[in-house]
């Protein structure tokens, strides 16, 4: 995706300048380093994530470079000949070991291990939280709504209320967690996404009467004429005008394809205009809802109301990722060379976990994901027999003999993308046959079961020792 000729290596936090400017005048630039990305709360108070941005950030890392006027304004910020000298042929040359966009991952595992020299595996920090942490987030709020829409069809109506550019992320990853279409033209072209759109309430209000309104456009867009009934009064003028209209479409041999309710009891005013289209012969005409709409509302009126509503157009509260501001995805330090690193923090949750490390993922005998192991890149998952809570050790899980799928694969190398471009739609369908191995306790919305991710014993005493190292250095220095 490129929206200018700007170049993105100034798309970065000054910090991660500032720092690559010291590791050069340090002589630390060829120092091998390994960072691994993973969140530590699933939003939405969900059991799940859905993973996505990786091919977006892939295109992005080709062309984080810098321009001459990107060097020329870093050079007005304080920085050096010297580090400009090596930012003008800078160019990111690491390794990326990543999940697959649209894998059902959980808190806590490495989703990404970046390798490469610290300069370059530190200056894209930024640009990777920012793809990987919105459009993850994007990805599970449209998978929670589809996972309630089922075969219903949903679009993204969002762009008029997105975070401005972000939208363009959001429908992609909106498409990559269900939605079939977005409304959104300039994602639909770039990401090859189905495009959709109805009509606006001004649309009806430009003309004398609504029923005039109806036929201007059943006559201009025959194929695709889906009636907004709610201008000015649903069930007594739009959805008449739009049996009206379906009678006439009928006798010239086209289709009124569907009506839109876009505000009112949504329930009551389905289930109203559905009588009232069938009663007209019009059975095939389908209803679609908008306004404010999120799973939790979609799953009372589909599952308490029994509301007749084929397909939903959803904006707000799916491109913002309504009510999670954030995916709280970060970006740690493990190894230095082959010397391990680690951070630490009061809360024994927090500290990371350090070295090259690989995600194994356990199947039950259904073929359904049992548990998560997070093993160290050397050790043989064939000779892990257990995992390990990460805090409280005594609580762990016989993993031997159980089916298991390594979920971490090179992608991206000296400087070529490795793995096959895929549309957001073919990413959804990967993530649909995951999520009927995801057991169901982890997709209800109240409470879900939380899923199991587990360090190996290997993992647990090379953190461990190294706890005990770093403390007692650290002791020592005070
Ligand atoms: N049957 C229903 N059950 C639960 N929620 C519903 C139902 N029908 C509509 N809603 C939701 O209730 C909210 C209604 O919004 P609001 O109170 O602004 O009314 P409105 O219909 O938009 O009114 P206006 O005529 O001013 O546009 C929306 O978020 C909508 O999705
Ligand atoms: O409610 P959301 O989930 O955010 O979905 C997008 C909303 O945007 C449109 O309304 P808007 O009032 O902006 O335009 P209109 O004049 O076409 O109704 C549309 O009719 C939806 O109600
Ligand atoms: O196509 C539509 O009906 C549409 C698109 C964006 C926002 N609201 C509605």
């Amino acid at each position: 995706m490129q929206l200018s000729d700007q170049k993105l290596g100034l798309y970065t936090d000054f910090y991660e300048l500032t720092m690559a400017q010291g590791y050069l005048s340090c002589h630390k630039q060829n120092q091998q380093v390994c960072f691994d990305y993973y969140y530590r709360t699933n939003p939405y108070k969900g059991g799940f994530t859905v993973f996505a941005g990786l091919q977006d950030l892939l295109d992005m890392l080709s062309d984080f470079t810098f321009s001459e006027s990107d060097i020329e304004y870093l050079s007005t910020q304080g920085f050096e000949p010297a580090f400009l000298d090596y930012l003008r042929g800078f160019r990111f040359k690491g390794r990326l070991f990543s999940v697959k966009e649209g894998e059902i991952v959980f808190p806590n595992e490495p989703l990404v291990r970046v390798e490469g020299n610290i300069i370059e595996c530190q200056l894209i920090e930024s640009l990777l939280l920012n793809i990987l942490n919105f459009e993850s987030l994007i990805a599970t709020k449209a998978f929670r709504i589809k996972l309630i829409a089922g075969e219903r069809l949903f679009a993204d109506f969002g762009l008029r209320r997105a975070q401005g550019l972000g939208s363009i992320h959001a429908s992609r990853a909106a498409v990559i967690g269900g939605a079939s279409s977005t409304s959104n033209v300039l994602a639909a072209k770039l990401f090859n996404i189905p495009v959709s759109g109805t009509m606006a309430h001004s649309w009806v209000q430009s003309f004398d009467n609504e029923l005039e309104a109806f036929r201007s456009y059943a006559k201009t867009h025959p194929d695709n004429t889906v009636l907004l009934v709610d201008t000015y009064d649903t069930l007594h003028s739009g959805v008449p005008n739009a049996i009206i209209v379906g009678h006439e479409m009928k006798a010239e041999g086209t289709r009124l394809k569907a009506i839109r309710l876009d505000s009112g009891d949504l329930a009551y005013l389905s289930k109203k205009a559905r009588k009232m289209l069938d009663a007209a012969g019009l059975n095939d005409v389908q209803i679609i809802a908008s306004n404010q709409l999120n799973e939790y509302v979609i799953k009372t009126l589909l599952r308490d109301q029994n509301a007749a509503i084929d397909g939903f157009g959803i904006g707000t509260e799916l491109i913002t990722g309504k009510d999670n501001a954030a995916l709280d995805g970060v970006y740690k330090l493990s190894a230095i060379d082959s010397e391990l690193k680690m951070k630490f923090s009061e809360n024994t949750e927090k500290i990371t976990l350090p070295g090259r490390k690989q995600v194994i993922r356990y199947l039950d005998e259904d073929g359904n994901f049992f548990r998560d192991g997070i093993i160290l890149e050397e050790e043989d998952p064939d000779k892990v027999p257990k995992i390990y809570h990460r805090v409280y050790p005594e609580k762990n899980t016989d993993v031997a003999g159980h089916q298991k799928e390594s979920l971490m694969e090179l992608v991206f190398s000296e400087g070529k993308v490795l793995i096959a471009r895929k549309s957001p739609q073919e990413i959804y369908r990967f993530l649909e046959q995951r999520s009927q191995q995801l057991p169901e306790e982890h997709k209800r919305f109240i409470s879900p079961h939380i899923y199991k991710v587990g360090i190996s014993e290997k993992l647990m005493s090379v953190r461990n020792a190294l706890t005990t190292k770093l403390k007692t250095l650290h002791r020592d220095n005070k």
